[in-house]
């Protein structure tokens, strides 16, 4: 799946409001891990929901190159028969992770303690990224690893054959880089302890806990600290995904922004790792309801109603920002189109995205008409208000499915269209955009 050899070039233009049904896909995270959780586990784990975007079909031909059965028997519904904890065989062929850090920084983890070897690769924006978070604590394992200069993709992995457990502080705010420990844990005789200093994505914890596995949370002065015992046997699961917070961010910004829009999405994941964008919203002011709020496939989950708004510019706290992570683009959208300045601090992990998304939405929002400051590890936004960004531009989306979608979405409320040079990067997290957002009454087109 990697690489997109032709560019689709888009284009959204001024709609009227908003309205209807939202069905967003399944969540990314929980997709990836069900296909690689259920690939660990002895027998069949069955599930409907799944996200069918390139990054997670890429996780799913990866996980049979290991040796475990995966099929699909309908829209969204999967089967995994598992090799068992230690059971992974050594692929035939290189390991293709296209666009997707979570594929490959999770996979690269579950096999560093079998003894096999294997070597992966990735798009062109996968292989820019930094795998050093990962090659790092693997070696305490016994792994080794040989990539490009820098910890660069493509990349071999040599696993360790005698792997012994470790206790790692992970030293980013990583949900990925705390779950490739702890799967690289799975298979490593004994505890492996990983301490995240601020809470991250708790999407491994939950499901390796559904799985059987024997794993204990505590938040200690030095921060959360998981302890995992090694070598267990994962019972399969029956798992239904949540819909995605993060896919949901769009439509839900773009009835917040398009003037007397009204929209549902239903049965998105509210897991406090994850909803951050949506208290963030309520404190500028958006008018969203959370309906119906119950529990499905072990996370929370809510029916949003949201209501065109005038928002106002905040300061986000920098302690939310892992619990937002994936939506600053977006909402650096709302910020353009609220009255006064929204300044989100503490964001320096936007830079080894799919691409620097602070640099991309600020040269984006500038060539838009909308004034930006921007340090390393901070991006400000002077809102124009409801209807007062001229628009009218080109933006680069550098190979990034958030920036094409979120320069779509503010071409929805801008004076003028907005442009990307390449949409075709939103098949990796969000393949219905394009119809889902018409369907609510939104002008995106290809440009031909
Ligand atoms: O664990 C995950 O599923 C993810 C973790 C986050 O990345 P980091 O771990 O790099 O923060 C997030 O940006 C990514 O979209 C998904
Ligand atoms: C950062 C993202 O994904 P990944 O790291 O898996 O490529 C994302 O989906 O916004």
């Amino acid at each position: 799946m990697s690489g997109h050899d032709t560019p689709i070039p888009m284009t959204s233009s001024k709609c009227g409001p908003l309205s209807g049904v939202a069905q967003v896909p399944g969540d990314k995270s929980i997709s990836h891990r069900s296909l690689i959780l259920g690939a660990m586990a002895v027998g069949e784990t069955r599930i409907t929901g799944l996200l069918e975007g390139e990054d997670v079909l890429d996780t799913a031909k990866a996980m049979r190159a290991f040796g475990a059965e995966v099929s699909q028997h309908g829209p969204g519904e999967w089967s995994v028969h598992g090799v068992g904890v230690g059971g992974f065989a050594e692929p035939e062929n290189v390991i293709d992770c296209g666009n997707s850090g979570t594929g490959v920084r999770l996979i690269v983890g579950a096999m560093a303690t079998q003894p096999i070897t294997a070597t992966f690769t990735g798009d062109a924006s996968l292989n820019k990224r930094p795998m050093g978070r990962v090659t790092d604590p693997i070696a305490l394992f016994g792994a080794q690893a040989h990539g490009r200069d820098g910890g660069k993709l493509p990349m071999t992995i040599v696993g360790a054959a005698e792997p012994v457990p470790v206790t790692y502080t992970v030293p980013m705010p990583s949900a990925q880089v705390k779950s490739a420990v702890l799967l690289a844990g799975l298979n490593a005789p004994g505890k492996t302890v990983v301490i995240e200093k601020e809470a991250t994505r708790d999407h491994t914890e939950r499901m390796l806990a559904g799985f059987g596995a024997e794993l204990t949370v505590e938040d200690t002065n030095e921060g959360r600290k998981i302890t995992l015992t090694g070598q267990p046997e994962l019972t399969p699961q029956d798992i239904a995904v949540p819909r995605d917070p993060s896919s949901a961010a769009f439509p839900v910004c773009a009835a917040v922004i398009v003037p007397g829009s009204e929209i549902t999405v239903p049965g998105v994941s509210l897991n406090p790792t994850r909803n951050g964008l949506y208290t963030t919203l309520i404190e500028m002011g958006a008018d969203i309801a959370f309906e119906n709020e119950r529990e499905e496939g072990g996370e929370p989950v809510a029916d949003l109603r949201v209501r065109a708004s005038e928002t106002k510019g905040v300061e986000v706290p920098p302690e939310r920002a892992p619990s937002m992570i994936d939506e600053y683009p977006i909402l650096s959208v709302v910020a353009a189109l609220s009255t006064g300045t929204t300044v989100m601090r503490g964001v320096k992990e936007l830079r080894v995205k799919e691409c620097d998304r602070i640099d991309a939405m600020a040269r984006g929002l500038e060539a838009c008409g909308v004034t930006i400051e921007e340090d390393e590890d901070t991006l400000i936004v002077h809102g124009m208000g409801q209807g007062g960004v001229p628009g009218g531009a080109t933006c680069k989306s550098h190979l990034d499915h958030r920036i094409a979608m979120s320069f779509m979405c503010l071409g929805m409320a801008a004076q003028n269209p907005v442009s990307v040079d390449d949409g075709a990067p939103i098949a990796t997290s969000f393949p219905v955009f394009e119809p889902l957002m018409a369907a609510l009454g939104a002008n995106v087109t290809r440009d031909s």
